[in-house]
């Protein structure tokens, strides 16, 4: 079915005639004129609020956003996505991730299979298995508990878990460590086993496949490691698999007891609510995890239920739109405050731009409008001392996401205030920047002469009128950072639907594991040299010089293939 073109549309041209005329109104002038901006333009949702006043529009401008999301059909999408239609259409699969994080009374059948039957079996599987490893019931080889969980996978599979251990961390069991090892880079994992005892340590190996060559060729290393100094028969207390593909965890030797299943409808990047997420239950417990669901929950429920207008991820995408298509804005930044989000941003890359970042439509048409932007950031205040010189007087507009938390989990005195006055005072200073004459009033209250204040006034300027959204939350709660996690998968599910591409396939990511297939096989002189560019067959016979000079790493090393 080939869509009428985005950029053709009505309401998307009334847009551009809108931004034309105010796309570049001050906001400093809004805030003075209107006193109720603030409440006109925030909302709460399952335990986050999200204040949007400090964004270039008017009720003009949303009325235009929300028309052109109705005109996309982002409601019937939605929907669609909910009851389980197999909209990830170059994979013919359904997109469920919602229904890991539905309560056990929901009734929701795929290809005839009550998927939420086979949720909570694993979720129970979950549950045994997290107390069992809490209470020091499950104990290694000699009789051990377990102390360190190495969570081996890579994207999804990998940047939800870490991310989520991090962000809980003030829950941790005390005796538990997590480490995630993801590189194929072997100093990846050579780090991580020089820590750990292996009498002690259980290794996740986690993929949806069960194919990844730096999962695979990790979990084969960890294997060997650990059999340098256990037996076959110890490897079931200390290796379990969390995977789509049973064949292959039990060709790679772990029982199927100890597999954790979950299913082709949970993406990658979206399965940190399956059994992805068992170093989370692990470490902060399964009643925690629950809290986690129950809050991502929420966050479904709202964004199937409220009006456009006060949904909270549907006024995300839309602003993110206004600024993609129309201001031009290539990028977003994410300023998390608060150290234990310090992945966030890295994890929201994944969810964001290998959702998002296609170049044709779901029917294979080129798109007529900009798609998916970079998404980048660093935990406040760290970022404000790296990169906001850019972004306060650089030449690109980039619109910001500050994420804070009210009540902090430590008792420093202090700190925390100064913490919260740094992200407000960011999106104040961005918002209402610095005018000449209020520089050169500065300067001039400070005794320069007039040529030394003239001299300084175009670099202490600030044009400001930078736009941001601020989210709120009372406390870094499982439950809020479940909610926080599902505001922003459902805000990227809804531009997909406004540019019309699939969501749920990542087809770009295929042409380079191949090349890497075959490049491996040239390194370890499995294969003759291939005809490449000049540059590449460069670095290949840069990279076979070193090998061969290296015995350690000489041609017979294990290949990627
Ligand atoms: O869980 P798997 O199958 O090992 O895949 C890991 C990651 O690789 C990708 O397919 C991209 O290469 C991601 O989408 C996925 O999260």
């Amino acid at each position: 079915m080939t869509k009428k073109r985005l950029a053709d549309s009505p309401t998307f041209r009334q847009l551009q005639t809108h931004f034309d005329a105010v796309g570049d109104a001050a906001m400093r002038t809004q805030f003075a004129s209107e006193p109720d901006r603030y409440s006109r333009y925030s909302l709460h949702a399952a335990g986050l609020m999200l204040d949007y006043s400090k964004n270039r529009l008017n009720q003009t401008t949303l009325d235009l956003l929300m028309a052109l999301a109705r005109e996309q059909q982002v409601e019937a999408r939605r929907d669609a996505m909910f009851a389980g239609e197999k909209i990830n259409l170059t994979e013919q699969r359904a997109v469920l991730h919602t229904a890991l994080r539905a309560p056990r009374s929901t009734a929701l059948c795929v290809d005839g299979q009550d998927i939420t039957a086979d949720v909570h079996a694993v979720l129970d599987q979950m549950h045994g298995f997290s107390e069992q490893i809490r209470s020091g019931n499950w104990v290694g080889r000699d009789g051990q508990a377990i102390t360190d969980i190495v969570n081996i996978g890579i994207g999804g599979s990998y940047l939800g878990p870490k991310m989520v251990c991090q962000a809980l961390r003030a829950q941790a069991h005390a005796r538990l460590s997590c480490h995630f090892v993801s590189n194929v880079d072997g100093h990846d994992l050579a780090a991580v086993l020089a820590k750990v005892n292996p009498a002690t340590t259980l290794f996740i190996i986690a993929s949806k496949t069960f194919t990844t060559t730096e999962t695979m060729m990790n979990a084969h290393s960890a294997r060997s490691w650990f059999l340098q100094s256990g037996t076959e028969a110890d490897l079931a207390r200390h290796f379990v698999a969390v995977s789509t593909n049973l064949p292959a965890v039990t060709g790679f030797g772990i029982d199927a007891a100890n597999m954790f299943p979950f299913w082709d409808w949970v993406g990658g990047r979206y399965s940190i609510w399956s059994a992805i997420g068992l170093s989370v239950a692990v470490l902060v417990g399964f009643a925690a995890f629950r809290e986690f669901l129950d809050g991502a929950h929420r966050m479904d429920q709202h964004f199937r239920t409220a009006p456009l207008e006060q949904n909270m991820p549907v006024l995300l995408a839309m602003i993110g739109i206004w600024y993609r298509n129309f201001h031009g804005a290539s990028s977003v930044s994410v300023a998390p405050y608060h150290q234990d989000l310090a992945l966030f941003a890295g994890y929201l890359q994944q969810l964001d731009m290998e959702s998002n970042g296609k170049r044709v439509t779901a029917s294979g048409q080129p798109l007529s409008a900009a798609s998916g932007p970079v998404i980048w950031g660093d935990t406040g205040t760290n970022g404000q001392h790296a990169y906001f010189q850019l972004l306060h007087q650089g030449s690109d507009l980039i619109p910001m996401d500050f994420i804070a938390v009210l009540n902090a989990s430590h008792t420093l005195p202090g700190h925390h205030a100064v913490l919260l006055a740094n992200c407000f005072a960011q999106s104040e200073a961005f918002m209402r920047g610095k005018t000449a004459v209020e520089v050169r009033a500065d300067l001039q209250a400070q005794g320069l002469d007039a040529a030394a204040t003239e001299a300084l006034v175009p670099h202490k300027t600030f044009p400001g009128n930078r736009p941001s959204n601020t989210l709120l939350m009372d406390a870094l709660t499982p439950a809020n950072l479940g909610a926080l996690i599902a505001l922003y998968e459902h805000k990227v599910f809804v531009q997909g639907v406004i540019w019309g591409v699939n969501s749920f396939d990542q087809w770009g990511v295929e042409l380079g594991k191949v090349l890497a297939q075959a490049i491996a096989r040239e390194l370890s002189g499995k294969s003759a040299p291939q005809q490449h560019d000049s540059s590449t067959t460069a670095l290949i016979a840069l990279a076979r010089a070193a090998q061969m000079a290296t015995p350690s790493i000489a041609p017979d090393s294990p290949s990627a293939d």
